[in-house]
């Protein structure tokens, strides 16, 4: 059995978040742990309140996993404050984590900010260059980098440079996934490593309830790293699952509702694991 931590800030009305990645983990058939860094109060509309975890006791949090139950892959979303990144860096390089997926959520797809202003150079400095891959959408990418994607080209130039900016200059290894939910017409998405790029032509499914897909997307290819893919098939199988968890088209609440995973079940149960 696999063991797969998220990282990551709870969700109560579970589409996105710590929930969101419980559900891929176990959908994929792995064993889910969490380290919790902020509760939000949220629901398809938007967030109404967010409380914040102390650095501290993220601290304590992952000390009690790692040395008892220890992952095979780690998947880091909302980190909510620069101390918060900064005590999570020093835990994964301590206990030496594998496998370690970084989406870095800045801003709910509701507007409102997930993590504070402040925090984003200890979040490029410290947390992605240690990271296997990082998967920032196009508005992520543009606080990233500056460029804002609008077509494939231009996803390229950005990965490119994200690429260079976290683990080239740092001397490190690593991918980088631009990811293109954001565009109008289409749902490509690309992948950068040292030395090729690789897009990922996805149709865009016509369904409105996308809360929670960078989430789930982060969460399955660390599952997918977990089973020993590599950095390209990890992404593909976790593109066939949110297209799946698309296509299902669960409608809950009245704004941008959570994805189907007992949709995804039954192609990931068949293709990966029989
Ligand atoms: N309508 C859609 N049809 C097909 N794939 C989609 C659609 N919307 C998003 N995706 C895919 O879902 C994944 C997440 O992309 P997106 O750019 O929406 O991330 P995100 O903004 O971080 O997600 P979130 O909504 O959780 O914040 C990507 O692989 C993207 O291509
Ligand atoms: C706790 C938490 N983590 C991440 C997101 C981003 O997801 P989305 O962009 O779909 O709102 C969120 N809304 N809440």
């Amino acid at each position: 059995m696999k063991k797969i931590l998220t990282i990551a800030g709870s969700d109560c009305s579970g589409g996105a978040g710590i929930q969101a990645d419980i559900k891929t983990i176990t959908t994929h058939r792995m064993y889910a742990m969490s380290v919790i860094t902020a509760l939000t109060a949220q629901n398809t509309i938007g967030v109404s309140g967010i409380m914040e975890v102390d650095a501290d006791f993220v601290a304590m949090q992952m000390d009690a996993v790692f040395s008892d139950i220890y992952p095979d892959a780690v998947k880091i979303g909302m980190v909510a404050n620069s101390d918060i990144i900064k005590i999570i860096a020093k835990k994964l390089v301590q206990y030496n984590a594998k496998n370690i997926v970084v989406d870095p959520v800045m801003v709910s797809t509701s507007g409102s900010r997930l993590l504070g202003e402040e925090a984003v150079t200890a979040l490029r400095e410290e947390l992605l260059p240690i990271a296997a891959l990082i998967t920032p959408n196009i508005p992520e990418t543009k606080m990233l980098c500056g460029i804002e994607p609008t077509s494939e080209e231009e996803m390229e130039q950005a990965a490119k440079k994200i690429f260079t900016q976290v683990y080239q200059n740092n001397g490190r290894d690593g991918a980088v996934l631009v990811k293109g939910g954001h565009l109008i017409d289409s749902a490509v998405d690309v992948l950068r490593d040292q030395s090729v790029t690789y897009v990922y032509h996805g149709y865009k499914i016509d369904n409105q309830n996308t809360h929670g897909t960078g989430c789930t997307l982060s969460s399955a290819i660390a599952c997918n790293l977990a089973n020993g893919l590599n950095v390209y098939e990890s992404v593909k199988y976790a593109k066939k699952y949110i297209n799946l968890a698309l296509q299902a088209k669960m409608n809950l609440g009245a704004g941008s509702g959570p994805l189907n995973h007992m949709a995804a079940n039954t192609w990931i149960s068949k293709e990966i694991l029989d």
